[in-house]
């Protein structure tokens, strides 16, 4: 079967996705697009063979959409997940969940009162081959178990909308999903300490940062993230064990030996560095919505994990504090024993 998508949010990465499911993964078709900018949403359906929808609710609704993908801003996408849910459709939300984690919680509850998963949430690092690697290590116990892991994530610049507070709710938040998948572990404290800003981008912006998690097994994870770095789309993770360390490729690349240098080349966005975990991601997403079987990705309780350990290293960045996770106990429905 032929799932057919309707797209609420035709903005960068709901145009990369609406091409990624026109183009790359079968089995799928954009039927309808809405985006609150009119133009945006008649160019990216025009572009699909879609329809363009006046709202959210109206792509949900429609006849024609077997599945719901949420690439709007992060604030909206509580509503529209919502409405996907009430109307017993599938979703794919791009990550945040949601904002907050009262509105994460909204999603769990209904998703758990609905009785089957619906909602995947677009942590595409899980689909990424060298972190898929590095869990397999982990998993087989060859380092032993997890002691320390080292992590540095860095843009080569961003706009200036960009805030200071996206470090963590915007950048980190991709390490915090994946650890916690990586490690099968909770992140239970953050702290942030924060170096010299670089004087190559906006004064308004405290970057970069050193991010320091917890977990509740005792594993120690230090990030830095650095949105200005100037020279490429740098992503490191090193997991370090009892008995040796795994550590994440480099996008593979050739190296080239001339006028007595070695290089090779760095990639300059996430859009290269991770196209194959997106491509995977979807092709996964569609093969599991076109027989009926429940999302295996991401779920809405990892949503709401992230949101709740990025809203915290928010707050430990702005009162210097190490703050504890406030976050419920897992419900047997999400895996855990509640
Ligand atoms: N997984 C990733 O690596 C990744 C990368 C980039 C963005 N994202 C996430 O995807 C989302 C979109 O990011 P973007 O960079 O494409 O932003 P963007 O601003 O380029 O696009 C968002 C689009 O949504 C539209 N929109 C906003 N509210 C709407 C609503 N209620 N209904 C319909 N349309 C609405 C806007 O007009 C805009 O065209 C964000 O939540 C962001 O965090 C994820
Ligand atoms: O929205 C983007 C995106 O999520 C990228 O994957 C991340 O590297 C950036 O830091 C972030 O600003």
């Amino acid at each position: 079967m032929t799932v057919r998508v309707g797209v609420i949010g035709a903005g960068w990465i709901g145009q990369e996705h609406i091409r990624r499911l026109t183009e790359t993964v079968t089995g799928a078709q954009v039927t309808a697009v809405t985006d609150i900018d009119p133009t945006r949403a008649e160019e990216a359906a025009a572009r699909a063979g879609a329809r363009v929808l006046p709202d959210g609710a109206a792509v949900v609704a429609a006849d024609d959409v077997d599945a719901v993908l949420v690439t709007s801003w992060g604030p909206t996408h509580a509503e529209h997940v919502l409405n996907a849910i009430a109307a017993a459709k599938p979703v794919f939300c791009e990550k945040p969940l949601a904002t907050t984690a009262e509105d994460c919680l909204r999603i769990v509850e209904a998703e758990r009162a609905h009785g089957r998963r619906l909602v995947q949430v677009g942590f595409m690092r899980r689909y990424d081959a060298g972190y898929r690697q590095m869990k397999q290590v982990i998993d087989s116990g060859r380092i032993g178990e997890p002691l320390v892991v080292h992590c540095a994530h860095r843009n080569p610049t961003v706009p200036e909308s960009y805030h200071t507070d996206m470090a963590a709710l915007d950048s980190a938040v991709h390490e915090i999903d994946v650890l916690r998948w990586l490690l099968d572990d909770e992140i239970v404290s953050a702290q942030v300490v924060v170096p010299r800003s670089t004087s190559k981008r906006f004064a308004h912006l405290k970057d970069p940062q050193i991010m320091l998690f917890e977990t509740a097994k005792g594993v120690r994870i230090d990030l830095e993230v650095f949105v200005n770095c100037q020279y490429g789309y740098d992503i490191q993770c090193e997991t370090v064990g009892e008995e040796g360390l795994v550590r994440l490729p480099d996008p593979a690349a050739v190296g080239v030996r001339t006028a007595g240098q070695h290089n090779t080349a760095v990639l300059t966005d996430w859009v290269g560095r991770f196209v194959d975990a997106f491509d995977t991601e979807f092709r996964e997403w569609i093969a599991e919505v076109a027989v009926g079987n429940e999302p295996s990705g991401p779920s809405a309780w990892d949503g709401y994990a992230a949101t709740v350990i990025s809203n915290a290293t928010v707050e430990a960045r702005k009162t210097g504090r190490i703050v504890t996770t406030d976050m419920k106990p897992r419900p047997a429905f999400y895996g855990g024993t509640e």
